[in-house]
């Protein structure tokens, strides 16, 4: 368990103070996937560095695993970031060394015997699928498979706690869901506490089960990846979520004027996803339904539908009443 009491951090920048982090109350549990996303400056970085405790807090306390590593001695330090790996958006691997190598390093400064240090190193490059460039060298290594060398390596000492730094910003579309799909196989399997930064609601909704929200310093809403996801209640969140979606709720609001009937946004959730709700509820009550935008994906392995309808003659309280028995989420859109 990682917490946060009412943890703060300035710093100081020509003579003046630059609050990184307003006071903040945070809880990561045990074995979820704990996302922390924010635009460039709303501190996520500094969030994350307390955690492994490359910085101290100017207030309140951090606990990892009960300890905190703002009063641990130099010793204690280094176990604790024995129990903490991490990955970076540049993948900080060491050029001069081979994907070998590279994955051995923590355990050699472990001092983890050479004779286990093969097989060790064998068994993280199956892990990551890169037995077969066990001895190329970063350079001849696709940007993907160079933070699955960064990823072998963060897991080389067996941690409980894996903190990833933007890990999917320098990478495609494509490598991005790739590498986190093996993020979120790790966490299924090896049971391990994953804390990720990112800008983008997308890797939000690929592998977090809790998301933060932190903007210019404030954490201004967390909790249940659907929940905030298909409910955005802040201002910053609406907008990550728009950009996760590429769409644009102004021109959206704007093309809907001119459609008549009661504007509503309907949200399915897990198996009503996919039932033939909305026929069904339109034979029962004589309404007639306009569907003017939709989406059907998942949320990690959540199915979820978001539908944007109209609604026209019937009975269309008795409609609405229908799908909010039937469990969907709606919301009467205001023009
Ligand atoms: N060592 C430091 N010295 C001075 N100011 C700092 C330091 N580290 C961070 N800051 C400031 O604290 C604020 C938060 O920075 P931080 O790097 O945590 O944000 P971020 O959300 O990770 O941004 P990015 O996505 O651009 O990395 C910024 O205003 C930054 O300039």
């Amino acid at each position: 368990m990682i917490e946060f009491q009412q943890v703060h951090k300035s710093f100081r920048v020509g003579g003046r103070e630059v609050a990184a982090l307003q006071p903040l109350d945070l809880r990561i549990v045990e074995g979820e996937v704990f996302g922390i996303i924010g635009h460039s400056g709303a501190g996520k970085s500094t969030l994350i560095r307390l955690i492994n405790g490359l910085e101290r807090p100017s207030g309140g306390r951090v606990l990892v695993d009960g300890e905190d590593p703002g009063a641990l001695d130099a010793a204690g330090l280094r176990a604790l970031r024995r129990r903490i790996g991490m990955i970076f958006q540049h993948f900080n691997l060491l050029s001069s060394r081979t994907v070998a190598a590279n994955v051995a390093f923590p355990l050699e400064l472990a001092g983890t015997p050479q004779s286990e240090i093969a097989s060790r190193v064998a068994e993280l490059l199956a892990r990551v699928g890169l037995n077969e460039h066990a001895n190329k060298y970063p350079a001849q290594l696709s940007g993907g498979q160079k933070q699955r060398v960064g990823i072998a390596r963060a897991l080389a000492c067996r941690p409980r706690i894996l903190l990833c730094d933007e890990a999917t910003s320098a990478l495609d579309p494509q490598t991005t869901a790739s590498v986190l799909a093996l993020l979120a196989q790790i966490n299924r399997e090896l049971g391990l506490t994953v804390v990720l930064i990112t800008h983008e609601m997308e890797v939000i909704r690929r592998v977090c089960d809790r998301v933060a929200v932190l903007d210019a310093g404030h954490l201004v809403e967390s909790g249940q990846v659907a929940d905030v996801f298909l409910h955005p209640r802040h201002a910053t969140t609406r907008r990550f979520v728009s950009e996760a979606e590429h769409v644009n709720e102004g021109a959206l609001h704007s093309d809907f004027a001119a459609v008549s009937g009661r504007l509503l946004r309907l949200t399915f959730l897990g198996q009503h996803t996919y039932e033939p709700l909305l026929g069904r509820i339109a034979r029962e009550t004589g309404v007639d339904y306009n569907i003017l935008a939709g989406r059907i994906d998942r949320i990690k392995d959540l199915p979820y539908g978001q539908l944007t309808i109209a609604l026209v003659g019937g009975d269309s309280d008795a409609a609405i009443a229908a799908l909010g028995a039937a469990g969907v989420h709606v919301e009467e859109i205001a023009r």
